[in-house]
């Protein structure tokens, strides 16, 4: 199934800026260009359009569960994907917390999913401005190679912060589920003290990623986690935050 993408606009985008704008991240400055030449900008997406999955992704697997509970049959509908690793990570030179801001298709889709009330199948880039998937994260990502987790933490304070940290500097804080309605992922999260003696490079991805590193001071921290702050974050995120600022953040 392929869709073309429309280019049109209609009243609903002044309705979907004041979103973005009330992302709280939004002020935060981005510390590194990405890796890319500076032509390269993460909200330049073009071309948008969607197919059915197909069956060998090295991603997303698909499929039913069917099973018997209490006697009663039932299923369950699935996706496998990537257990992952996140690392919450602090630099003490400059008193902030070192957090990374990429385009996410699956945020964008679902940002428009619910404002438009229903699954798209075409989008309307005018409309719906690529900003609208660009998230602030965890340095994150996924264990799709057999080595120690913590090895694949170290690996992604590297390439996508460029911080060159040897192990025993990675603290392990807690494992848990993510997605339990589809995909109940495990996610291994971590903590980093890094200084600026530890910077090699100005991060940004790997293989075609493009990533830009944000700092996030303790008073922008603390807002984040406001009664009634809307942020286009994962949980893991919010929940590095809380956990940074409960047992580590220097008092003020
Ligand atoms: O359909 C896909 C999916 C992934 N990738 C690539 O796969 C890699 C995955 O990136 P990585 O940095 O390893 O992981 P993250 O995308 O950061 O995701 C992890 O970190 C997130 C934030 O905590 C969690 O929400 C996710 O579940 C977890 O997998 C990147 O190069 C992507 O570009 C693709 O090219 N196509």
């Amino acid at each position: 199934m392929y869709l073309r993408i429309i280019q049109l606009t209609k009243s609903g985008v002044k309705k979907l800026l004041p979103l973005a704008n009330s992302v709280v991240f939004g002020n935060i400055h981005r510390v590194n260009k990405s890796s890319y030449n500076s032509f390269v900008e993460m909200d330049k997406v073009t071309a948008l359009r969607y197919e059915r999955l197909p069956e060998d992704s090295p991603y997303v697997k698909p499929f039913r569960m069917y099973y018997t509970q209490n006697g009663v049959e039932k299923s369950w509908d699935l996706l496998k994907v990537h257990d992952s690793v996140a690392i919450i990570i602090y630099n003490k030179s400059r008193q902030c917390l070192l957090l990374v801001k990429q385009f996410r298709p699956a945020v964008y889709h679902g940002v428009i999913s619910s404002a438009e009330g229903h699954n798209p199948t075409t989008i309307d880039l005018q409309k719906y401005p690529a900003q609208l998937g660009i998230t602030v994260e965890l340095c994150a990502g996924i264990v799709d190679k057999s080595k120690p987790l913590v090895e694949i933490a170290k690996e992604e304070i590297l390439e996508e912060c460029g911080y060159d940290v040897p192990i025993d500097r990675i603290e392990t804080v807690l494992t848990y589920r993510s997605g339990v309605g589809a995909t109940g992922a495990q996610q291994t999260l971590y903590y980093c003290e890094v200084t600026d003696d530890d910077k090699v490079n100005s991060g940004g991805g790997v293989d075609g990623e493009i990533i830009d590193v944000v700092e996030l001071n303790l008073p922008e921290a603390q807002k984040l986690l406001t009664q009634g702050a809307k942020v286009i974050s994962p949980p893991s995120c919010l929940l590095g935050i809380l956990w940074f600022l409960t047992n580590k953040a220097p008092k003020q």
